[in-house]
């Protein structure tokens, strides 16, 4: 990789936003393709901002340390000798290198003595070898000990607070959810997703760096004060060096600052997006269809020459385009390698069995320590931020919706279950999406009777889809209220009301589940689940058919969420052997598509299930058919109208012909307004929105 010149900045490298007042600013750069911003301490330019700087430590360690040590004690309740053996292997690979060391110290001060007395004590010499040898045998057995330790104690942690988030990030609202990432711990790839494992791993690690580097300067002061040579100065000042200007170089690149980066060259993000098109399997049938294969090679290779010869490496705290002046890395490499050669090249002028022995303990010595330095350095994260970690853990645990929650059964009177349906009305309800300026549903009011079918028409973005995010409370709305069954909409508890709800959306999702449990999905897990109501509400949706035809039929897995992973280097160019690749396509899943109208038949078919076997007292419908036959959509509206029974039904329709006689009333939107409410005869008769989208349908476009 090799660094280019930088680019013109946007702004004026530099300070441009004080944070905490001396204490932190943010700081941009430009690396290649991407900008940096990162948070810059300032070097204390006097005792007062050092003193901030304690004060502000001290205040977020006190915040953030009981979640820390909560954690720990968590731990230890649900996994002691998990943590029990990890502290042990820890404090075991911690001390072996000093044990080593000392082996080593000793070994060369009987080399000393059998060298000024002339006997060999053969004894000794055994006994110091086989101390060494068992301490060598008992680090490989601690090694393999300390590493299904770890993985015992991820599991530990993966089945004890994994249910605890998945029941938070439930309850989360659909607003929060969308900026979910701020709220809750995770990345989102489960694979990889232990919680807490960071924060007990950081403190492993630190407790393992401190006590060997602890234990190694406490042998090194031992073995070097034990000898007689006028070297030992020397030796003291060699075996410090390194470690001192490692301690005292800055950091290379931006090191434990926060840091974010991105790039906002539109070149790149254009090439990007070729590429993907290209190699994503997802685009080539609407790339032949499109014709458009030939030329994506000819815009690559103009975009690409409009980029530029340009470093697209990530900027990593260790680059960024920041390095550290050369000389602090000339300092690090020279105390390393050099005390060695010093030490050979004045040799001659006082050469003794201790000036050899020495230059052994040194050469030794100096990689050991720098060798645990360097592992110290490595991890550049702060106690604070992994114990921040720990709050944010909890935190996210005990997240609860930030749309208030009412406390009222619904519905009330549990006998009303499903002998009747819902009652609705919308008073002057506006709503507002977040960053957008202007409102989805301005002033709407209606009221829907118990036991209605309801038909929402409209022109696509009139709001008609808005009206029912608000009745499933997926937002709530900006002024005005929803009354249901004659109580604020928000006074009930919302699992309650949503049970006794179901909806059919526009654009349904298949889960990365079986078949059998897209189907059942909607329903609560105390629900008795026969094969026969499945098959049944397969068959009111429209699903039998195709489920059907497929090989493992309601076990078939649509999605599957796990791919057998590879080495990806030999896997994707080609070297993996055939044996491996034979039993690399045994355990590949593949996905099965299915078209978009069996998707919508499968949503369906969840619906029923639900209204077969649910105590629903409304079932709204928005947009469900779209992708449907008119065969398969005249079916599936006939099966909503027969499980009717009294249940209030809202349909959202373009293709609205065959139930607008059926409906008790209409609601035409536009713009988010109600233009136009009443039944097909009265809004036929006014010649207005309504006919017009009424008779558009039957109208010939040419
Ligand atoms: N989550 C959202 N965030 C911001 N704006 C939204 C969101 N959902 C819808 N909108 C906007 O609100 C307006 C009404 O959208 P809505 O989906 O309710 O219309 P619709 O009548 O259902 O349209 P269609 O017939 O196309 O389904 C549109 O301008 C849309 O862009």
């Amino acid at each position: 990789m090799s660094r280019v010149k930088e680019q013109a900045p946007p702004v004026a490298d530099g300070a441009f936003q004080v944070d905490t007042p001396a204490v932190r600013s943010l700081r941009r750069r430009r690396y290649g393709i991407h900008a940096i911003t990162f948070e810059e301490s300032h070097s204390p330019q006097s005792s007062r901002i050092l003193l901030q700087r304690f004060d502000r430590v001290y205040r977020e360690l006190c915040i953030t340390a009981p979640y820390g040590w909560r954690l720990l004690r968590e731990v230890f309740a649900m996994a002691p000798l998990s943590l029990a053996a990890n502290l042990l292997c820890t404090l075991w690979l911690s001390v072996s290198s000093a044990v080593n060391l000392y082996f080593l110290s000793f070994l060369f001060s009987l080399l000393e003595d059998s060298f000024t007395s002339g006997k060999v004590a053969a004894e000794t010499y055994k006994a110091v070898a086989c101390g060494w040898l068992t301490t060598a045998l008992l680090s490989v057995a601690v090694e393999h000990i300390y590493v299904e330790a770890q993985a015992t104690l991820r599991g530990h942690l993966r089945a004890h607070f994994i249910p605890q988030l998945i029941r938070a990030g439930l309850r989360a609202d659909l607003p929060t959810m969308q900026g979910w990432q701020s709220v809750f711990p995770v990345t989102g790839n489960f694979d990889s997703e232990i919680p807490g494992w960071s924060f007990l791993q950081y403190l492993l690690e630190r407790m393992r760096t401190a006590l060997t580097l602890l234990t190694q300067v406490m042998v090194l002061v031992y073995a070097i004060s034990r000898k007689q040579s006028p070297e030992k100065e020397l030796l003291i000042f060699f075996c410090i060096a390194h470690p001192v200007i490692r301690w005292l170089a800055p950091p290379n690149g931006i090191g434990s600052k926060d840091y974010i980066f991105w790039t906002d060259n539109r070149y790149y993000h254009h090439l990007k997006a070729l590429y993907h098109l290209t190699f994503s399997t997802e685009y080539r049938g609407d790339l032949i269809l499109d014709g458009v294969t030939s030329s994506i090679a000819a815009e690559y290779s103009r975009s690409s020459e409009a980029l530029g010869i340009v470093t697209d490496a990530e900027p990593y705290p260790w680059v960024g385009g920041l390095l550290r002046s050369w000389y602090w890395d000339f300092l690090i490499n020279i105390t390393l390698d050099l005390p060695l050669a010093i030490y050979v090249l004045t040799l001659p002028s006082r050469l003794s069995p201790s000036s050899v022995t020495s230059m052994a303990l040194l050469q030794q010595a100096t990689t050991t320590l720098s060798r645990s330095i360097g592992r110290w350095g490595d991890d550049q994260s702060s106690v604070i931020e992994r114990f921040s970690q720990a709050k944010w853990l909890y935190e996210a645990i005990a997240h609860e919706s930030r749309m208030p929650m009412g406390t009222a059964s619904y519905p009330e009177d549990a006998m009303k279950f499903s002998a009747e349906g819902m009652s609705i009305s919308f008073k002057d309800v506006s709503l507002r999406y977040p960053k957008r300026s202007d409102e989805a549903l301005h002033k709407v009011s209606f009221d829907v009777a118990p036991g209605q079918l309801v038909l929402v028409v409209g022109v696509n973005g009139s709001g008609k889809s808005s009206m029912l995010k608000l009745l499933a409370r997926l937002f709530d709305p900006t002024s005005g209220q929803i009354l249901i069954d004659g109580k604020p909409h928000a006074a009930y508890k919302i699992d309650e009301l949503r049970e006794s709800m179901s909806f059919l959306s526009q654009s349904p999702v298949v889960y990365p589940l079986s078949v059998r449990e897209n189907i059942c999905i909607g329903l609560g897990p105390r629900t008795d689940k026969r094969e026969g109501q499945i098959a049944e509400a397969a068959r009111m949706g429209g699903s039998s058919g195709w489920i059907s035809k497929l090989e493992d039929g309601y076990d078939t897995l649509l999605q599957p969420s796990y791919t057998v992973a590879t080495n990806w280097v030999a896997g994707f160019f080609g070297q993996l052997s055939d044996a491996l690749r034979q039993e690399y396509d045994k355990h590949t899943k593949p996905r099965i598509l299915i078209s978009g109208g069996e998707q919508q038949r499968l949503a369906a078919s969840r619906t029923f299930m639900k209204i077969n076997n649910g105590k629903i007292k409304l079932v709204v419908v928005d947009e469900a058919t779209s992708s449907l036959d008119p065969v398969a959509e005249r079916d599936l509206l006939t099966q909503f109208l027969r499980v009717r029974n009294g249940k209030t039904m809202i349909f959202v329709t373009h293709r609205f012909q065959h139930l607008a006689r059926k409906a008790d009333q209409i609601i035409c939107l536009k713009d988010g307004h109600i233009v136009e409410h009443g039944t097909h005869d009265e809004l036929m008769h006014t010649a207005g929105e309504y006919a017009e989208l009424y008779n558009a349908q039957a109208k010939p476009v040419f």
